[in-house]
């Protein structure tokens, strides 16, 4: 797993390189810059094309005029530096940089206000304006310049982070600051380009490494991690042998009504291929013929037989929501269930149940997972006007509640009851489709039944089902949930 680090780390993970490792803080800068060109160069290959490169007067102005000097020297042509005399404080790396460029045959003009930018001529522009260092939004001067490179509309490459844009905390609704087209960035992806609002400043990112010491960046505190396929090889279990069905737990889907009873069939399919070993429908008597047909491995048990069933606790994982429909006899099922204190996955129309009761969300098992979209996390805590608040109270009622909330997203973010948020960044936009959750939770609550932890099953089935969207995606425009649902168990066998 990588730790995300704030600014204020990131920081001090480059003076901990500077001061322990045999590298000057100009090298460094030299590194990075080294690192950004390139991954630039292999975008951008035609060496004719006008390169704009817009320098503040901080680091992130002396990577631009690093960058830059490199540009000349790998034969671009057409390279012309704004220095942007924008502030009287300079950084020494800055002015050191300045210096080197000063000596280069590299074009360069020093600029004291956006009015003098009369004849910018780019097909390129990048933006080395201001970096991590941003400590308020951007007004003033800072501003306009940055609404003057977006209304020049052309591509836009941001050195770290796109000028304007917090690193981390809240994006505000009316970002004012660089819109990138790419955001080249050191080390370590910026905590907030995970949020969906990024997408106003960078339409897309990448990491490039600058020899910072990995080992103090993995030892520093944080509460934002991002799932790497490495901790999925780790946790996933191989099946073993002289094991049998009853080795890898019965779980009990508790889904599906007249008019949803796909998300029955999907929910329960998904935890066939994740491998549980029982698994039980609970469905409307309607549901029987279409479950009896499309998932022979799948017990039924109609709905209104529930009441009369043993107890609870004879299944080892118990999801209840997919394609559930609300009424007065499914909130009481659902109080029951969670009133026998046993953890459940709790999705959609429970979810939305829920949200009528606050009583027994104060009441949600410790370890259960919940598993809202946006829309669902509101309903149950309240609206937000920011992903970031979104996720800072997940946070705060994953903690409270013991429980954990699967934020979902393309992104999605998992709350643990540790106050650890574990970012999933597989996935992509041909899962966008419907039914799509009810594989999730099909998935978790397979992981559960095979006695997982609930922190294990949520970030194993978010990774799993994101990762078979993708390997699905490279051949087709969408991926349908049916498809994922049985594609689920290659890939569980492929990271196993
Ligand atoms: N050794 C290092 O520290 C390294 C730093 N690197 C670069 O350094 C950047 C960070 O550099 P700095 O910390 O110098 O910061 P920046 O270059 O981002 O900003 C510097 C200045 O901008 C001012 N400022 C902040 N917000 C402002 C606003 N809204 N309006 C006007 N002025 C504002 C600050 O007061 C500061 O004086 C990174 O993003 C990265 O590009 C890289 O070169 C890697 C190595
Ligand atoms: N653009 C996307 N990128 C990554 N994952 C996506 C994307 N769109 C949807 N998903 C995933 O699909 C699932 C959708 O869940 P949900 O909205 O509850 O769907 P449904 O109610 O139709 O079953 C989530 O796990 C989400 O992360």
């Amino acid at each position: 797993m990588q730790k995300l680090l704030t600014s204020v780390q990131m920081r001090k993970a480059d003076e901990h390189a500077i001061a322990n490792l045999p590298i000057a803080s100009i090298d460094l800068m030299e590194k990075a810059a080294r690192s950004f060109v390139q991954s630039f160069l292999r975008d951008e290959f035609d060496a004719s094309k006008k390169i704009a490169v817009f320098c503040g007067n901080g680091n992130n102005g002396g990577d631009g005029l690093a960058i830059a000097h490199l540009l000349c020297n790998n034969g671009c042509e057409n390279v012309k530096v704004y220095i942007l005399n924008f502030s009287d404080k300079k950084s020494k790396d800055f002015l050191i940089n300045l210096q080197r460029l000063d000596e280069s045959r590299c074009r360069k003009t020093v600029v004291n206000s956006v009015a003098e930018l009369k004849n910018v001529k780019a097909d390129i522009i990048i933006d080395a304006i201001l970096g991590s260092g941003l400590n308020k939004p951007l007004e003033g001067k800072y501003a306009e310049l940055a609404g003057y490179i977006n209304n020049l509309n052309k591509k836009v490459y941001a050195v770290d982070v796109p000028t304007g844009f917090p690193a981390e905390g809240k994006i505000r609704a009316d970002y004012n600051g660089v819109k990138a087209y790419k955001t080249i960035c050191f080390q370590r992806p910026k905590i907030n380009f995970f949020f969906p609002e990024s997408a106003m400043a960078t339409e897309t990112y990448e990491v490039v490494a600058i020899g910072l010491d990995e080992n103090f960046i993995q030892k520093q505190e944080t509460d934002f991690l991002l799932t790497e396929e490495a901790d999925i090889h780790h946790i996933l279990k191989p099946r073993k042998l002289f094991s049998h069905k009853g080795t890898y737990g019965h779980a009990l889907i508790v889904s599906g009504n007249t008019n949803t009873m796909g998300a029955a069939l999907l929910a329960s399919k998904a935890c066939l291929h994740t491998g549980a070993g029982l698994i039980t429908a609970c469905i409307p008597p309607s549901g029987l013929i279409a479950l009896n047909t499309t998932l022979p491995e799948v017990m039924a048990l109609p709905r209104e037989e529930f009441t009369r069933i043993e107890n609870p606790a004879k299944f080892q994982a118990i999801a209840i929501g997919p394609g559930l429909g609300i009424s007065i006899e499914n909130e009481r099922l659902l109080e029951r269930l969670i009133l026998s204190n046993q953890p459940l996955v709790i999705d959609a129309d429970a979810l939305n149940m829920l949200a009528e009761r606050p009583d027994l969300i104060e009441r949600i098992p410790a370890k259960s997972i919940i598993t809202p979209h946006m829309k669902e996390f509101d309903r149950l805590f309240g609206d937000h006007d920011s992903w970031w608040d979104r996720v800072i109270t997940a946070k705060f009622q994953a903690e409270k509640l013991k429980i954990v909330i699967v934020l979902k997203n393309q992104f999605t973010f998992i709350c643990l009851p540790d106050g650890k948020i574990y970012i999933n960044s597989t996935g992509n936009p041909a899962m966008a489709q419907g039914g799509m959750g009810d594989v999730l939770t099909g998935v978790i609550v397979g992981f559960l039944a095979q006695k997982y932890s609930s922190e294990d099953a949520a970030i194993l089935a978010c990774y799993l089902h994101g990762k078979t969207g993708d390997e699905l995606a490279t051949e087709r425009i969408v991926v349908n949930a049916a498809l994922l649902a049985e594609q689920i168990a290659v890939e569980i066998k492929r990271l196993a």
